[in-house]
């Protein structure tokens, strides 16, 4: 997941990206970049970093004009330390076109070959995002065909997207002297929802919290295989450009990805974690009882809203056990083992009073690679502990996702393979208590029963998309060069077998 933004207004608007994109910061803290728009000329900057340290003010001088885009990126294809797969891509014909883009394509090396010997595109680097460009871009210019372009024709290039492009992918373009078009891919894996402002200025973005943080009101949710042209004056057209859609929105959204104050496809995420709270507390009574629990501990940021349903619904007194270095970013969309794990003990810190000889139970939203709660059952054990539970309101995460979360095998996640046995034993807590998929489904459901059901994959390996097998995750794990190789052989080493546990 990255985040994305996308804005048609009738004032400049570098500011409004800028703080778009800090909104959206928790999607991706890798790379940042805004492009605008004067008289047909693109004005663009992108660096590796947090939003924060990417813009200067001399940068954000050099943006000017009234439509623009905006990314962060949490490199899911290509290479991680790569400048130059920093979002957003541009293409100078036809007309020119910029484009963000959220999620991750599956067929991407096959489009890139076809790119190469079919339409004589060149694309330069690794990056997914940059492909899926040049394949609109193609599209839009076969479908344009040297007449003056207008909304249709770009509905029948997003059409020819959804036909040849597999995978995940929320995208904003911004084509030269036009407008603006935003699409979803048929299964609406990743967010997209539009907003307006009282002055006409329409906004797309990845999270709710990134429209109405700006000061805009929320509109709608983009439908799955639905594409919005917005033209330079703001008239907005809409029309379903898949031949088939079902919804099924990715459920680690709800889980971790997004902030609790978004509304993502009507459901509240933070309604979803209460409700998911609500739920583990059923589990939690079935393996450890409340009386045998001193205090309730999140293991912060995300699982705060699950931690406190559960503190709420089993009678446990809710404290603060650990405090979190608002300077350290989130650790599990770090690039490579060792940095994520250096990470989590800068970022958090125990208050020991809260520990010393009391048993507790610890929450968290999920449980990944287990960097997290490895470390942090340590810390508890070594401020005096008595007894360690922990608990997760999310399921084993147990298959990769191929659908832009960065988890591009199963050997580094720590469920993979493993009973809920050996995996407390990993960790080194008294007692383990997970969520199961089918609780989790129904507690975030609650918030939306229209849609289909959820991108689960990796907690259920099921794929929504239907065409991924095997061969498929080892091909795109092949084609990732996420973090160093040491950095990924040390995650090796830091993950024992659960027979040497
Ligand atoms: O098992 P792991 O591989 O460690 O991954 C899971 C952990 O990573 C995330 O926290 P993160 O620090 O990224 O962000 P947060 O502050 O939003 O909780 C998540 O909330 C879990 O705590
Ligand atoms: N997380 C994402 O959405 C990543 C977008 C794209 N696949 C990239 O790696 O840049
Ligand atoms: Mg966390």
């Amino acid at each position: 997941m990255c985040g994305i933004v996308g804005v048609v207004s009738g004032a400049p608007v570098n500011q409004l990206i800028y703080d778009a994109l800090l909104l959206l910061q928790h999607r991706g803290q890798d790379a940042a970049g805004i492009v605008t728009q004067e008289e047909r000329k693109f004005f663009m900057h992108k660096a590796k970093g947090m939003v924060r340290d990417v813009f200067r003010t001399r940068n954000m001088r050099a943006l000017p004009g009234n439509s623009g885009l905006g990314q962060v990126r949490y490199p899911t294809a290509g290479n991680a330390f790569n400048e130059e797969e920093a979002q957003p891509f541009y293409v100078n014909a036809p007309f020119g076109i910029v484009l963000v883009h959220n999620g991750n394509l599956t067929n991407a090396d096959v489009l890139r070959a076809e790119l190469f010997s079919t339409d004589h595109r060149h694309t330069n680097t690794d990056s997914d995002s940059e492909v899926l460009l040049n394949v609109f871009a193609h599209e839009l210019e076969h479908a344009t065909r040297g007449v003056a372009l207008q909304p249709d024709d770009v509905f029948k290039a997003v059409r020819a997207v959804h036909r040849r492009v597999r995978g995940s992918y929320a995208v904003i373009a911004l084509i030269a002297g036009h407008g603006l078009v935003a699409f979803r891919d048929p299964y609406g894996i990743r967010p997209l929802a539009m907003g307006r402002s009282a002055e006409g200025a329409v906004v797309f973005a990845s999270e709710s919290v990134a429209i109405e943080g700006t000061g805009h009101e929320f509109q709608r949710d983009v439908a799955p295989g639905e594409a919005l042209f917005v033209d330079l004056a703001g008239n907005l057209s809409a029309q379903q450009c898949a031949e088939k859609t079902q919804h099924f929105p990715c459920v680690f959204e709800y889980v971790y990805l997004a902030r609790p104050d978004s509304v993502l496809d009507g459901i509240s995420v933070y309604q979803a974690r209460l409700n998911l709270g609500a739920s583990l507390a059923k589990r939690v009574v079935s393996t450890v009882p409340p009386s045998d629990i001193d205090v309730i501990i999140p293991i912060p940021e995300s699982s705060r809203p699950s931690a406190t349903q559960l503190a709420h619904l089993l009678g446990v007194p809710y404290r603060e056990g650990f405090v979190k270095n608002r300077y350290v970013g989130r650790t599990f969309i770090m690039p490579g083992q060792e940095v994520r794990k250096k990470s989590v003990r800068q970022k958090l810190n125990v208050i020991g009073s809260e520990f010393k000889g009391r048993n507790v139970l610890l929450v968290d939203d999920s449980i990944v690679r287990g960097t997290t709660s490895r470390e942090i059952v340590q810390m508890a054990r070594e401020a005096g502990a008595r007894k360690v539970y922990l608990a997760s309101a999310a399921p084993p995460v147990r298959y990769p996702n191929v659908y832009g979360i960065d988890m591009p095998t199963s050997d580094e996640l720590v469920a993979h393979s493993r009973t809920v046995e050996e995996v407390r034993a990993l960790i080194g807590c008294d007692a383990l208590i997970y969520q199961d998929v089918d609780a989790m489904k129904k507690a975030v459901g609650a918030g939306n029963p229209a849609l289909s059901g959820f991108d689960a994959s990796c907690f259920d390996g099921v794929y929504v998309t239907g065409d991924i097998g095997p061969d498929d995750i080892a091909r795109l794990n092949a084609g990732r060069k996420g973090g160093t190789e040491d950095e990924e052989d040390a995650s090796r080493l830091a993950l024992p077998n659960a027979a040497d546990a």
